[in-house]
């Protein structure tokens, strides 16, 4: 690849910048460019009612400033804006802002557009950079400064003749290959054509048309110019990134370090080419750090939809906060993590987030935890020990979730992804209530202590034993004892336990219990767990029992 063809971009020379050592301490002031920057860059721009519903959520989501479109490049944005003026479509606490290239007749017909508003953004462009002067342009320095300071005299003009307040917005297009300083020569020239003061605030947009150095380059570009304005009570500086290198969440993350008061960008990052800033994501990064973003995203799978219907776009799985797999561990070390983690957060009844692998709590964006742990052939046994105790309220013993795990494993090995409804058949079918060749029919466990002092069971279990019906007796000090000798005693393998629990499957009268056995085979290596369910816990036991025989009595026979 020749990559002798490309020039290294030319840094500013910031020695003592101050934006490494700062954190973001508060939501700067959002505003929405969807329906502008967003709507240019669609394959289909949006239709008026995608307009309406796309202007309808950003007002839900809380943005105060949202930049409606460029009513003077075509009818449809014109008439976009003229319905909500004329629909009362504009909440009080909203101020809409417009965009127009520093022309006149475009001007002029920005503020047709606006007539009947008490309060709107005018925002207005030209480009700076050193190569659209030369080759979109034709012109110096002087004569790209000179077209600013016309759009923003005719902007003061016309806003005189307004009878709302116009608020000013200049962005120098194409700020990042500006120089600094000339960039800033034309940014002093509009604020003092304005007449800009501390109440009388211009925004300065410092856009990142085009994403061209590191975020840290960004940052000082930015610094520089928050420190090397005349007043900077006069203005307020806003960026506007784009993510050509694929850094515009960390451009303006930066940027916001080194001053800036005001972001504006996108939902999910649609806009010109690889996108604006996703402001949900640079929102929700503030989020998870405790500060209040002031953007209401507690129901992201609902604005994703939106989105997806107004844009024609789609956010891919992988998205941050908002993808389809982001809440998702496919690999059995992270569900593992997880599922302790999430033990950890309900028994130290703790206020604070800290789940391994999970950066926000999914509830908090209206998203669910069922979805976190799917079972593939990277799973180990904490995903499928997760998908049975959360949503089959089975707690398998540490031994039965390894050799559960094998199990699941083997299946994804050779079909992929196995469902939890997969999951929990297998389970059943593999270790619950086996029935071939030792079918249980009932049971009877009698006391036949015969003081205070003594405590004696004997158990009756009636069985079908290779579909014949029989009923053997057992003894012992208590019912485990009892049914166990039952087994020993009668003619069967002779087991020893491994291992013994139960537990109450759910909760209530018409509660059930789960038990679970591991035999080992006396004078063998062979041992089996088995799993019994049943409301009577010596019944789900004795079931657990026959499981696990049925199981060995498979073993040996191989
Ligand atoms: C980075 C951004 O996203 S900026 C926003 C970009 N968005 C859009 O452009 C979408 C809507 N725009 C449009 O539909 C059209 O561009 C219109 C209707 C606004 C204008 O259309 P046209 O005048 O036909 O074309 P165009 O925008 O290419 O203008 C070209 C002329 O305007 C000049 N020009 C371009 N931008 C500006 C500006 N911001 N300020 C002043 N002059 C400008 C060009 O130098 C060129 O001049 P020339 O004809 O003397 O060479
Ligand atoms: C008009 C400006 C702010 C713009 O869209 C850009 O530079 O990307």
């Amino acid at each position: 690849m020749n990559y002798e063809k490309y020039k290294r971009f030319e840094t500013i020379k910031l020695k003592d910048r101050t934006w490494p050592d700062k954190t973001i301490e508060k939501a700067p002031i959002w505003c929405s460019v969807d329906l502008r920057d967003g709507n240019q860059a669609l394959i289909t721009p949006m239709k008026i009612e995608e307009k309406v519903e796309m202007f309808q959520l950003l007002v839900d989501l809380g943005f105060k400033e949202i930049e409606v479109g460029f009513p003077s490049s075509s009818q449809i944005e014109y008439d976009f804006l003229r319905l909500l003026i004329e629909e009362n479509l504009i909440p009080d606490d909203v101020t809409v802002q417009v965009l127009t290239q520093a022309r006149e007749h475009l001007i002029r017909k920005t503020f047709e557009a606006l007539k009947g508003l008490d309060k709107a953004i005018v925002h207005v462009y030209n480009s700076t950079s050193i190569l659209q002067r030369d080759v979109v342009f034709n012109k110096d320095k002087d004569e790209i400064k000179q077209i600013a300071i016309d759009g923003v005299q005719l902007v003061k003009d016309l806003s005189k003749e307004f009878e709302g307040k116009v608020i000013l917005e200049y962005s120098p297009e194409s700020f990042t290959g500006t120089e600094v300083d000339y960039a800033m020569e034309v940014c002093e020239a509009v604020m003092d054509t304005w007449g800009a003061s501390k109440d009388n605030k211009v925004i300065i947009n410092l856009p990142s048309t085009v994403e061209m150095d590191t975020p840290n380059v960004y940052a000082d570009q930015i610094e520089w110019m928050c420190r090397n304005f005349k007043d900077r009570e006069r203005v307020i500086i806003s960026v506007h990134p784009h993510n050509d290198r694929g850094c515009g969440i960390a451009s303006t993350e930066l940027a916001l370090l080194a001053g800036a008061d005001r972001v504006e960008g996108t939902l999910f990052g649609n806009g010109e080419r690889t996108g604006n800033v996703d402001v949900v994501t640079v929102a929700l990064n503030m989020f998870t750090h405790g500060v209040d973003p002031q953007l209401e995203l507690d129901n992201i799978n609902d604005i994703k939809h939106v989105y997806e219907k107004c844009t024609k776009m789609e956010i891919p799985p992988r998205h941050p906060y908002v993808g389809q797999l982001v809440f998702t561990a496919f690999s059995g070390s992270h569900q593992d993590a997880i599922n302790k983690g999430m033990h950890a957060l309900r028994e130290r009844n703790s206020k604070m987030w800290e789940v391994p692998y999970l950066p926000i709590d999914p509830s908090d964006l209206g998203r669910q935890y069922e979805p976190i742990v799917r079972i593939n052939s990277q799973s180990g046994k904490g995903g499928v020990a997760y998908v049975m105790e959360s949503m089959y309220g089975y707690h398998l013993p540490k031994g039965l979730q390894v050799n559960f795990a094998k199990v699941i494993q083997d299946i994804s090995e050779e079909e992929g992804e196995v469902s939890p409804e997969r999951v929990y058949d297998t389970f059943i079918e593999q270790y619950v209530d086996i029935k071939e060749p030792y079918e249980f029919i009932k049971q009877k466990l009698i006391d036949i202590s015969e003081d205070d002092s003594e405590f004696e069971r004997k158990a009756e279990i009636t069985l079908k034993d290779h579909g014949e019906i029989r009923t053997i007796v057992g003894y012992g000090n208590g019912p485990i004892d009892a049914v166990k000798d039952a087994f020993n005693e009668n003619g069967f393998v002779y087991t020893h336990f491994l291992d013994y629990s139960e537990h109450s499957l759910s909760s209530g009268s018409s509660s059930k219990a789960a038990a679970y056995v591991y035999l080992r085979v006396k004078g063998s290596a062979v041992q089996e767990y088995g799993v019994g369910v049943h409301p009577n816990i010596t019944t789900a036991t004795i079931k657990a029992i026959i499981s696990a025989m049925n199981r060995i009595h498979k073993q040996l026979k191989k």
